[in-house]
């Protein structure tokens, strides 16, 4: 099983870890937000979110919120200077991150300040405009900016910045950024993240470059989709400072990215329900924490399921099967898929059982996967032995065990949990609905599927959904933020080989 702490990827056990403090310390060289969505706000979110101890010296105060920056006040650099001096002078710093600097005079106190103290990790996003359009950077500074390059490890500028920074125009796609990227990294011999949230498209990837060897190629890209949200406030601010953190513990900067990224998305696909401002809002550094009390990643995955609930609701195939008018033959189809499909299922049940951390679980599955094979002879002696149904595996059929037997290959408990919930929550929920609607009309033993519709009165399967939901939330409590991504990926996948089922006799019987 995963460790219990978030995040935890098993990067460790591939690359030997640099500093591996388990609780990296990390400082935050950077503009304050009020609002709390970029900045030091967002760092030191960000930070701690990620299990590091964040520290942040400011080098500037902001007057900001969701719709846009309305004033800037720079301190004297002096200040900042103690500031920097007080922390170094009395706590060994793992990693830093430098955000918003303002003018030259603080980039050259933060340069001195480097070159004495060269913390283990820096990292520098080199802020220059905000997410509103309002600079951050006077527009005299760009030269002293570039003189910082050389003394940060990872540089993560956004497409505007990267361009600015060699002098160029914008990127206007994925593989010019990407070349500007290399320029970069050849220019100043340290690792550039070209970052896609520029760009347009479904996918919104990101790449680690470096053109000296440190990483296993000169491009590494690490893929993800697109989130349809205006809520992209300090999404750079938040993605440096983890990685920072993230980088102090595993010392390799592929394997900190893969680690980070997955924690992002799901940080803008949550940042909806924080609603705070009208413009573009902040994201949500601690949904892991949200959805890992009891029962939050259960009502996750049921926001997931319910659209599909919906749809199964209207499918002829349902609507027929409660008012009597479903013709034979797709009821004979369905049972017939049924049976091969519970075969599938009742191996992948099996795997779950062996994959499971305790003896109540094992045993569960174990007895699942037992009555699979059970009600599949039950399906043969009983119903398909009267009645007349096309052999072999249906697409559908084909598609969903195979997704199943796929996921149960990956190993991962979580996510063969996440796959397998929607056949048992689904079924249930349709289930109590036909009965239901059936009952209320009467119950009549003249109605042609009478007998199929009384066996979802089945009280000791509810009770087995809700064993199974229930053991699918701990694991994702126990899982590392990359698999909660990907359960969710096979439980929106399963969810829809549901509906895809109770339609495929319309479309094949
Ligand atoms: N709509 C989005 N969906 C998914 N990821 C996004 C989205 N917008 C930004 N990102 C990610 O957020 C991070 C910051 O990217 P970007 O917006 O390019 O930089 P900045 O915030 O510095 O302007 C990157 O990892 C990028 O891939
Ligand atoms: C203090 C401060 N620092 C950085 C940013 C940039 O963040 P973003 O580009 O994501 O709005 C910001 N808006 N405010």
């Amino acid at each position: 099983m995963p460790a219990l702490s978030y995040p935890s990827l098993s990067s460790s056990s591939v690359y030997p870890l640099a500093a591996g403090r388990d609780a990296p310390r990390v400082l935050s060289i950077a503009g304050s937000d009020p609002s709390g969505g970029a900045g030091i706000q967002a760092d030191l979110k960000s930070i701690s979110a990620h299990g590091g101890y964040g520290m942040a010296a400011i080098t500037a105060l902001t007057a900001q919120n969701t719709l846009g920056v309305s004033a800037v006040h720079v301190p004297p650099v002096e200040f900042l200077r103690q500031q920097l001096n007080a922390i170094s002078s009395d706590i060994a710093i793992d990693a830093v991150k430098i955000g918003m600097l303002g003018d030259a005079g603080v980039i050259l106190v933060v340069r001195e300040w480097l070159e004495e103290v060269r913390p283990a990790v820096v990292v520098l996003d080199p802020v220059m405009v905000a997410t509103s359009g309002d600079r951050l950077l006077t527009e005299s500074a760009g030269e002293a900016l570039r003189s910082l390059l050389p003394l940060a490890d990872l540089i993560t500028p956004n497409l505007p910045e990267l361009a600015m920074l060699l002098g160029e125009p914008e990127a206007a796609d994925w593989a010019s950024a990407l070349d500007q990227g290399k320029r970069l990294a050849a220019e100043y011999g340290n690792t550039v993240l070209v970052k896609g949230g520029h760009l347009a498209g479904s996918e919104c990837p990101d790449a680690l470059v470096n053109t000296s060897g440190l990483l296993r190629q000169d491009v590494v890209e690490v893929a993800g989709p697109r989130i349809a949200t205006k809520n992209s406030h300090g999404t750079g601010c938040s993605l440096s400072s983890a990685l920072a953190t993230v980088q102090a513990r595993t010392g390799d900067w592929e394997a900190s990215l893969r680690e980070v990224k997955p924690w992002l998305l799901q940080a803008l696909v949550d940042s909806s329900k924080l609603e705070v401002g009208s413009g573009n809002g902040p994201v949500d550094h601690f949904h892991h924490q949200r959805s890992l009390r009891p029962g939050g990643f259960a009502a996750t995955m049921w926001k997931e399921a319910v659209p599909e609930l919906e749809k199964i609701h209207e499918l002829d195939f349902i609507q027929e099967l409660q008012s009597g008018q479903l013709p034979e033959s797709a009821f004979s189809y369905y049972l017939a898929q049924d049976a091969i499909y519970l075969n599938g299922y009742s191996r992948v049940l099996a795997r779950a059982g062996a994959l499971a951390p305790t003896e109540e679980e094992q045993l569960f599955w174990a007895m699942g996967s037992r009555q699979c094979l059970e009600v599949e002879s039950e399906l043969h002696r009983n119903w398909l032995s009267t009645r007349e149904a096309s052999g072999g595996t249906g697409p559908v059929t084909k598609a969903y065990v195979d997704h199943l037997l796929a996921t149960s290959a990956s190993g991962s408990y979580a996510v063969v949990l996440a796959a397998i919930l929607p056949c048992y929550w689904l079924y249930a929920e349709v289930g109590q609905k036909l009965h239901a609607a059936f009952v209320d009309a009467g119950a009549s033993t003249d109605h042609p599927y009478a007998e199929w519709l009384r066996t979802y009165a089945d009280e000791e399967f509810a009770s087995a959904t809700r064993a199974a939901i229930k053991f699918t939330d701990a694991a994702a409590i126990a899982a590392s933020g990359r698999e909660r991504v990907e359960m969710l990926q096979a439980f929106s996948q399963s969810c829809r080989y549901e509906t895809a089922f109770f339609d495929a006799p319309r479309l094949y019987a």
